[in-house]
Formats: C-alpha cells, sequence, structure tokens
C-alpha cells in the first residue's frame, strides 16, 4: 500500500506522516512518496520526516520525487494539500482587497476567489496524473484550499474522479468544544452540520446522552469565547509555547465566534462565517501590512525551517518544530475509513443530489457521511431555514460564476463572482479588486476576456 503527498514540501507534511506512520498497521502502508514542484522545500521537508519514521521505529519507506510517474504509480492513496503560489501569493490575496477595504482572507471572500482562480487548473492537472498512474481503486484526499472553488471546479470539470475534498476546521471547532467543556474524546462526538466549506453550521452535538451543542452555546455566551479555560489561562500568563492557537488571528477568530453567536444563537457556526457576517468589523481589525500570511511566514514556516536547519547542523530534532495534531489524524483517519470499510463518519465536501432538500442538487456542499469502501454516503440534513438558504445560495453563486468564469476565460462572469460575494459592497470595488488581483497572478490565472 502507497500513500502519495501532493504537495511534500508543505509545512503540514510532518505532521500528516506522523498521523500515516502512527496507523501503520491499520493501513498496511509499506511506502510513503512525497511529490512537489519545488524541489529544495520538499527535500528539506522531507529530512524531518525521514526523521521522525525514523523516531518511531517506523517499516515506512519514503520516497522523495519531482517526477509524476514515480510519485503516483500504483499509488492508493493520494493526499493532496498544495498551495498554489505559495504564501508570497497568499499574502497578495489578503492584502489586494483590504487595500479596497474589504476582507482579506485566503478562503473567502475575494482572496479565496483568487486562490480559487490559481488552484483549479493545477488539481485538475493531478486528477489526470493520477488517473495515468495510480492504481485503479486510488482514492484522491484532497486538503488543497480553497475547498469549496476546488471541488465545484472537480465536479463540473473531472465528475467521476475518485476525489473526496475536506476540511479540518469542523473537526477542530469539536477538538476545542471537547477542551472548553473538559471531554478528550472529540472524535466520538455525534455531530449533524450543514453548509458549504468554511460556511456552515453545527446543528447537533451530542456525546453518552449530553446536548454539548446546548452546553457549548452556553459556555461561549458566558465567557465571550470558543477559547479553552487552559488556553485563557495561558493567555494571562503569556505563556504561549506549544498552543498553536495562541496567534492573535486565531485568538481573533474564537473570539468572533461569540460576536457570530450572538447575532445566531439556533446553530454553532464554522469560525469562517465571521467573514461574511462580521465582514465590517473583521476589515476594521484588520492590520493591512501585517496579515494570516506574514503571521505564519513568522511563525510555523520560520520555525519548520529553522528547525530543519538546527536538525542538519546538530541531528536534534525538537517536536515542536512540526505540527502534528486533528489535521493529520483527520485525512489518515478517513483513509482507514476507505480502506476498512469502517462506516464511521466524517464531515465531508459532496455533491448535494439532495443531502440538504432545499438546496440545488449540483451544489458541492459540507455535511456528514458515513465512509466506507465505496466512498461516503451522505446522511441527509433535510430542509434548511430562509436564513442559511439565502447566505449559501448568494456563496454559492458566486463561487459557480467563479469556476465558470475560469473555464471558458470569461471576465464578465469572474467579476459576477467577486461582485455578488457578500464580502464586496459594490461592483465597482469588485471590478478594482479584480483587476488588481489579474496583475499579480499573470503567472498563475486563466487568461480572462
Ligand atoms: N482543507 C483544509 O481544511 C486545510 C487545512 C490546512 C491546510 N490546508 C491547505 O493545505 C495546503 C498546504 O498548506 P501550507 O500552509 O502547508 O502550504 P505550504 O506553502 O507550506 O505548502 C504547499 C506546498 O505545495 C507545493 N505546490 C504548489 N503548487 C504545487 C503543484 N502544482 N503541485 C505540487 N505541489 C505544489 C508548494 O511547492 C509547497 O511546497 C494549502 O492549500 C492550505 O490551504 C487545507
Ligand atoms: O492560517 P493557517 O494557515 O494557520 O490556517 C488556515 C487553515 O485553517 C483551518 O485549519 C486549521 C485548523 O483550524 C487548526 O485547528 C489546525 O488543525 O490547523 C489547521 C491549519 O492551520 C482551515 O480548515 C484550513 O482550510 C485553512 O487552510
Ligand atoms: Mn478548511
Amino acid at each position: 500500500m502507497i500513500i502519495t503527498i501532493v504537495g511534500g514540501g508543505s509545512t503540514f507534511t510532518p505532521g500528516i506522516v506522523k498521523s500515516i506512520a502512527l496507523r501503520q498497521k491499520e493501513l498496511e502502508v509499506e511506502e510513503v512518496r512525497l511529490f512537489d514542484i519545488d524541489e529544495e522545500r520538499q527535500y528539506k521537508v522531507s529530512l524531518v520526516v525521514d526523521w521522525i519514521l525514523k523516531d518511531i521505529k517506523s517499516p515506512i519507506r519514503l520516497t522523495v520525487t519531482t517526477d509524476k510517474k514515480t510519485a503516483y504509480e500504483n499509488s492508493s492513496f493520494i493526499f493532496a494539500q498544495m498551495r498554489v503560489g505559495k504564501y508570497a501569493m497568499r499574502e497578495k490575496d489578503e492584502k489586494i482587497p483590504l487595500r479596497h477595504g474589504c476582507v482579506g482572507q485566503e478562503t473567502c471572500g475575494c482572496g479565496g476567489l483568487a486562490y480559487g482562480l490559481r488552484t483549479l487548473f493545477p488539481m485538475i492537472q493531478v486528477i489526470d496524473d493520477v488517473e495515468k498512474y495510480a492504481a485503479p481503486d486510488h482514492w484522491i484526499l484532497n486538503y488543497s484550499n480553497p475547498a469549496a472553488v476546488v471541488s465545484e471546479a472537480c465536479r463540473a470539470l473531472r465528475p467521476h474522479a475518485r476525489i473526496i475534498n475536506i476540511c479540518d476546521m469542523p473537526i477542530a471547532i469539536l477538538e476545542m468544544v471537547g477542551r472548553c467543556l473538559d471531554i478528550p474524546n472529540f472524535t466520538d462526538f455525534d455531530v449533524n452540520y450543514f453548509g458549504l466549506n468554511h460556511f456552515g453550521w453545527f446543528t447537533d452535538i451530542t456525546y453518552q446522552g449530553r446536548d454539548l451543542k446546548a452546553e457549548i452555546t452556553e459556555y461561549v455566551m458566558k465567557n465571550k469565547t470558543l477559547l479553552p479555560p487552559d488556553v485563557l489561562e495561558k493567555l494571562k500568563e503569556h505563556d504561549r509555547v506549544g498552543e498553536r492557537h495562541l496567534n492573535a488571528s486565531w485568538i481573533h477568530t474564537w473570539n468572533n465566534v461569540y460576536k457570530v453567536l450572538q447575532s445566531n444563537p439556533e446553530y454553532l457556526p464554522n469560525t469562517y462565517l465571521q467573514y461574511y457576517l462580521l465582514s465590517k468589523d473583521v476589515v476594521e481589525e484588520s492590520n493591512p501590512e501585517y496579515t494570516r500570511a506574514n503571521e505564519v511566514m513568522d511563525s510555523r514556516e520560520k520555525e519548520l525551517f529553522e528547525g530543519i536547519d538546527h536538525y542538519i547542523k546538530t541531528g536534534e530534532v525538537t517536536a515542536k518544530a512540526f505540527y502534528h495534531g486533528a489535521h493529520g489524524n483527520y485525512i489518515a483517519d478517513l483513509a482507514m475509513a476507505l480502506k476498512n470499510d469502517t462506516k464511521k463518519k466524517f464531515i465531508v465536501i459532496v455533491q448535494n443530489n439532495g443531502a440538504i432538500e432545499n438546496i440545488a442538487p449540483d451544489a458541492m456542499v459540507e455535511v456528514p457521511a458515513y465512509i466506507g469502501k465505496n466512498g461516503p454516503e451522505v446522511i441527509c440534513q433535510g430542509p434548511i431555514g430562509d436564513y442559511y438558504k439565502g447566505l449559501m445560495e448568494q456563496q454559492l453563486a458566486s463561487e459557480k460564476l467563479l469556476v465558470a468564469g475560469g473555464i471558458e476565460g470569461s471576465y464578465e462572469k469572474v467579476w459576477k463572482a467577486f461582485s455578488m460575494n457578500k464580502t464586496v459592497p459594490s461592483a465597482t470595488v469588485a471590478k478594482a479588486i479584480l483587476d488588481e488581483m489579474i496583475e499579480a497572478n499573470k503567472e498563475f490565472w486563466p487568461e480572462l476576456r
């Protein structure tokens, strides 16, 4: 059994490989292959990956390559996590809209649409290369963002591809819920959820007869945040070591759950809804000169590559240099469910086909599904209220217009996608942002006429 990681040079690769290695027996994995287009970055990351495998005495063989055939031949699982244009382009996705007074975020609003136009065709290329070389019953598990746009492009251009698009935000929220309520077994929570990627709501969270949605709503209303007590303590003490959600922007995000929940206490919101429901506040509280891309480059990326340089010099690796946790566990557990036909419940991004009764059948939605060897068996979430339907349909139309515009090379459709996004106040602002984005993305975007 071979697992290939596309975007082998990603900051998340060491954590994902550790999650795979810890499930080596259940996955029966013999080889992990890293594939990237940036040879030097991937080589450096592979040194830590190699160290992890040796450290836990894993029998898994490691292959590092920039050659597609070597990467995909006979592979059973392809974990994709590429960032087209890397952090340099993420910075532009965030800063260009902010200069025009709009939300600057890598997956939401104009930034997300821009990142989507960069990623759409490279993702289709991955699907085609995998289909050419990999095992016939392979699965592509895709984390590459923006997952909403990427999944719509896959649906439109490669509807039969063996791909499941996923996001770790819902499981990360459940982890926080568990920490707030002092229940460590967050992967066993039973949930119902509906929405689009980075645009959804938990309608139920239960565990051993407890209504955790009610408990967490009360917790957030009382504490004005979804940060758990131990993190709140660390905040007071300024002891931020080993807590990856203590970057200023994540603290802001967890605190904004309170503001979003105040505006609608019916369901627990995905954190990303802040960008659509609190757009004005988010813009006013952003620093257009220092965004999340800068924060990541100054923390996660810097720590990893400094850690690697230290390893090269001294032979020592500190686990702190890389993150291992819910992100890698989620994708590895999903592969395990597919391989071993466990029918465990996961939240995934799939074509609606009635899962949300009053949303179009061709929408790519995020909902729970039982995962077995034949893929996701979606759990129907019934009809949704007008508030959710209205919000989702506007966002969906924006994402669909973007993908159609990218495929057809239509400036008009892409402009419409930007101008109808809830984060943008006017068509003229949308055009100004779009024109700047076209210039910034010359190297990556399809030509728009
Ligand atoms: N879906 C989710 O919930 C979720 C969660 C975390 C991260 N992500 C995504 O995972 C990806 C990696 O994130 P990161 O912060 O570690 O980025 P990163 O920049 O550290 O790594 C991305 C890697 O992708 C490579 N790459 C770019 N284009 C490629 C291509 N065409 N083929 C192969 N490799 C290519 C880059 O060279 C780089 O090494 C991003 O898309 C990010 O948004 C998604
Ligand atoms: O700003 P970043 O690059 O740190 O994170 C952006 C990603 O945020 C979500 O994933 C988080 C997750 O929430 C967190 O708990 C942990 O597992 O790390 C993940 C990556 O930081 C989101 O789901 C992703 O789509 C974003 O890429
Ligand atoms: Mn996500």
